[in-house]
């Protein structure tokens, strides 16, 4: 398999390289096709109404209406967008629950592609928690309960040996950018099977609100292989394959099918892996990353943003990178690919590896990970210390970790005992807890600021609201790879990038840090306000673009005017 894979992807590297031109063309102007495209659909009346990525609906013009049949299927009002949004935000905001604002801005998403997404940027900060985590949590667990219309790709078993022919029936050409998962282990929620769908279109939502990648360039993918739920198989609403999760070879082969299948239909598009159990997680990157345009966003896209506020922090606390100590409670994707990428920052900052190796200390259930420990994960060995067993709070008393970070998936990890010990041994205590949804962080902002006297900056996977503490409101920042993944899949479109490296992430972990204002900074904040987004994900695609070139893995000419060119790439939702 490994072979055929490889000679896939040279046999697709090849016809790339004779149609050199063709290919160059094609990256600069996808935009431009699709456009083109949209205008030969040529729609009218009741059918352009309802199409979701052309409606005006109340906002067609005169007109139009005239032009496209559309006299009396509309009141007569020509509402302006502005107007439009104030609607959608008037009832939206009289939702009682996050859950239905959820469902109602799907529907909006379903109707009208164009008012969802301005919508959805002008108010990033109100909508994200709605459309992502933590509400997108809730909704995966009720996915088959308030499913109204199929989005996104499915593939199951029984798809087996077709996987390329029913990819055909996916209406777009041009796919940028591939989010998949197979559901194993869905934010902190564990196995939730075909329901984990909500998980790559919530994250194709960011990639659209945060990067500007065209909707159209966005695939949501569901590796549907059964589910170990045995609640969900048993719910008779049910949607996914409802069996259990298929044996590891076959498991394997179908994984394998997928990404060569992806290589023939879509040569272009980047596939992040999303939410995969972290063994599978690891085996994934290892044996696809090299070979074909791909990421595992858990590993690396978290580890880019937690170095990035670990960065941050150090403009706050006065202390130098290189001689941080750093803790992780937790051995998964989060935790040990943080720690991989802040290797590769400790060397940068001067250590040796194994200096660097010496400064990340990994905390599990029974304690401190020491040379003690048996059955250690391949990806933890080379951080085991040789240090005496301790508990995780006797660790922190000895350690005196500048950092302490949070991956386990587990509310309440962070106990009022541990950040007290975090505050004895820092004046500012630095504590990233990465864990979503909200329900299973291992501590709130609030018992954060309380417990540390106000003391600590802390960042959050999933957003809290401002504390007051005292006379001080801090505004928690929320740690999560939304800040990263959007740039890197915007870099590797705008520069044709072969293979997705891991000095991509190691640089937009460096961007996102120097994009923290000082104010920002002073609100206690380690990372950029979210309105400020979508410049944060430009930045790290030009950083992504340099890197690109110098690897010499830039298949597209790259101008001088990297930032204007990439601009130009980004979808701007308006009509
Ligand atoms: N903020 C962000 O951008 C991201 C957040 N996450 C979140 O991080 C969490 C972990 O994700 P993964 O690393 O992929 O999961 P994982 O399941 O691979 O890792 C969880 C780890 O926590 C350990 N653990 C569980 N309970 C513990 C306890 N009481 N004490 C010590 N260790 C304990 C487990 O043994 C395991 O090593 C999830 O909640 C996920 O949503 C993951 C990726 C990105
Ligand atoms: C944010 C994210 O990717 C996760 O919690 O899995
Ligand atoms: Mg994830």
């Amino acid at each position: 398999m490994e072979t055929s894979l490889s000679s896939v992807f040279r046999i697709v590297q090849l016809c790339s390289k004779l149609s050199g031109f063709v290919a160059y063309w094609s990256w600069q102007t996808p935009l431009a096709i699709r456009e083109i495209g949209i205008k030969m659909k040529n729609l009218y009346g009741k059918a352009l109404l309802t199409d979701p990525g052309l409606t005006k609906s109340t906002a067609f013009t005169r007109e139009e209406r005239e032009r496209f049949g559309l006299r009396g299927l509309l009141p007569y009002e020509v509402a302006s967008m502005h107007k439009q949004i104030e609607r959608v935000l008037g009832s939206m905001r009289c939702k009682s629950s996050a859950i239905e604002k959820y469902i109602f801005l799907n529907a909006l998403l379903e109707r009208n592609q164009r008012l969802f997404y301005r919508t959805m940027i002008d108010h990033i900060e109100e909508i994200m928690p709605l459309v992502y985590t933590p509400t997108v949590g809730e909704a995966c667990k009720k996915f088959a309960h308030i499913f109204r219309k199929p989005q996104g790709f499915y593939i199951t078993p029984e798809d087996r040996g077709e996987i390329a022919t029913i990819l055909r029936n996916w209406p777009e050409e041009d796919i940028r950018v591939i989010v998949v998962t197979d559901g194993e282990r869905i934010l902190g929620l564990g196995d939730l099977g075909a329901n984990g769908m909500g998980i790559p279109i919530g994250k194709v939502a960011l990639y659209v609100a945060c990067a500007g990648i065209h909707p159209a360039q966005c695939m949501p993918v569901m590796l549907d292989v059964g589910t170990n739920n045995v609640a969900l198989r048993e719910d008779p609403l049910y949607l996914g394959y409802p069996h259990p999760r298929i044996d590891a070879a076959t498991y394997r082969a179908l994984v394998d099918e997928f990404v060569q299948a992806v290589q023939l239909r879509y040569p272009h598009a980047v596939i992040q892996f999303e939410d995969f159990l972290t063994p599978h997680a690891f085996e994934f990157l290892e044996r696809y990353n090299g070979q074909v345009r791909c990421f595992n966003d858990d590993i690396q896209g978290t580890a880019a943003v937690t170095l990035a506020g670990i960065y941050t922090s150090c403009r706050i606390t006065g202390k130098q990178f290189a001689d941080l100590n750093i803790m992780f409670l937790g051995t998964g994707s989060a935790a040990s690919g943080t720690a991989e990428l802040a290797v590769d920052a400790f060397v940068k900052a001067g250590l040796s590896n194994a200096e660097a190796q010496r400064r990340l200390w990994f905390i599990d259930r029974k304690g401190l990970i020491t040379t003690a420990n048996e059955n250690i994960k391949p990806r933890i060995k080379p951080f085991i210390q040789a240090h005496a067993a301790c508990s995780f709070a006797e660790a922190i008393d000895e350690i005196k970790p500048d950092v302490l970070i949070g991956a386990t998936g587990v509310a309440g990890t962070f106990n009022e005992a541990i950040v007290r010990r975090m505050a004895a041994v820092n004046e500012r205590p630095v504590i990233i807890a990465l864990s979503n949804p909200t329900s299973h962080t291992e501590c709130t902002a609030e018992q954060a600021y309380q417990w540390s006297d106000g003391r600590v900056i802390f960042a959050s996977g999933s957003p809290f609201d401002p504390v007051r503490y005292g006379d001080t409101v801090f505004k928690p920042a929320q740690g999560n790879n939304a800040y990263i993944f959007p740039g890197i899949g915007l870099g590797v479109t705008a520069s044709a990038a072969r293979l997705v490296t891991q000095s991509m992430f190691l640089t937009a972990a460096e961007v996102l840090a120097n994009t923290v204002t000082e104010s920002e900074i002073r609100n206690g904040s380690v990372y950029p306000a979210l309105t400020r987004v979508r410049d944060v994900s430009l930045a790290i695609a030009a950083a992504v673009c340099r890197v690109a070139m110098n690897e010499g893995l830039a298949e597209s000419a790259l101008p001088e005017d990297l930032n204007s060119y990439i601009r130009s790439l980004m979808y701007e939702p308006d009509y």
